[in-house]
């Protein structure tokens, strides 16, 4: 019997935020940008925001040195091609795909990412997957000598909390979520110095205690339904706005998050770690035509 041509996929996603997951435990596939940028293509390609490469860590430059940790390294990337620190939504999904594939059983798993180490607990039977998301850096509001970040869409601007999730984020209270706009290019942040990087724009308002709701433009992917380090960085902002700080309270708070694909339980704790639950699904599964990774 001979197996198949072209090389294995699965489709999944977290919160409607989509992703290829590609299985390549030797690390042997040459993902270029323009291979990964084609496979996201919701048109010419399968389509997603992102591409989650599944690579053993001892496999991979860039994870060989947390192998002794976790066994398995998400090496994921955005829809334009672009390498990015973490992916929070991708975090979950690629547990989740551990587990289908018996490489994790349910319950705890220990992920290698570029932004270090991330544990996730998988709950039996398709339940929700919680990942530790690290603590957010918090740098103060104002940017040194550049002033105060401010973000710009629709012709409105407003003020930046600036949060580090592994990634960069740009987090921003509006009074109404279509205020931002159309978001079909990027919201321009000031001054560029703020994010030497690039930028993930969060656009939040409160919709009742402990409860809020965001449209994110994610940089490398344009406006998505979710995303996992944004909704994080915006549970930060809002309990630091709200007068929360588990650090100094000394206790636990958590946030429902509203995204525009579902919604996501963060819980900051005391000691300043960030757990966030929700769900990942696995859709479907196939082979790429190897004249799209050419
Ligand atoms: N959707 C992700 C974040 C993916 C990376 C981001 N676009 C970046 O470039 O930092 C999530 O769920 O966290």
């Amino acid at each position: 019997m001979t197996s198949a041509p072209g090389v294995p996929f699965l489709k999944g996603h977290g919160t409607e935020n989509d992703f290829v997951i590609i299985p390549d435990p030797d690390g042997v596939l040459d993902l270029s940008p323009r291979a990964v940028a084609r496979l996201c293509d919701r048109r010419a390609g399968i389509g997603a925001d992102g591409v989650l490469r599944v690579v053993r860590a001892a496999a991979h430059p860039e994870a060989r040195s947390m192998a002794g940790d976790a066994e398995w390294f998400m090496d994921y990337r955005n829809s334009d091609g672009s390498v990015a620190e973490m992916c929070g939504n991708g975090a979950r999904v690629f547990a989740r795909y551990l587990e289908r594939a018996g490489l994790a059983e349910p319950g705890d798993v220990a992920l290698a990412t570029r932004a270090g180490v991330r544990r996730a607990h998988i709950a039996k039977n398709g339940g929700d997957v919680t990942v530790g998301m690290g603590s957010a850096e918090l740098p103060e509001a104002r940017d040194g000598a550049d002033g105060e970040i401010t973000v710009h869409a629709a012709g409105r601007t407003w003020p930046v909390r600036k949060v580090g999730m592994g990634n960069p984020h740009a987090v921003a209270f509006v009074a109404d979520l279509a205020e931002a706009g159309r978001l079909l290019d990027a919201p321009e942040v000031w001054p560029a110095t703020a994010y030497p990087d690039g930028v993930n724009v969060e656009f939040v308002v409160a919709r009742g205690p402990r409860h809020v709701a965001l449209r994110v433009h994610e940089r490398g992917a344009g406006e998505t339904r979710s995303c996992g380090t944004g909704a994080c960085a915006v549970m930060v902002a809002a309990a630091r706005r709200d007068g929360f700080d588990p650090r100094e309270d000394g206790a636990p708070v958590t946030y429902t998050v509203e995204v525009p694909g579902g919604r996501l339980e963060i819980t900051e704790r005391a000691d300043g770690e960030i757990e966030m639950t929700g769900p990942a699904v696995i859709v479907a599964e196939g082979r790429i035509d190897p004249a799209l990774l050419a």
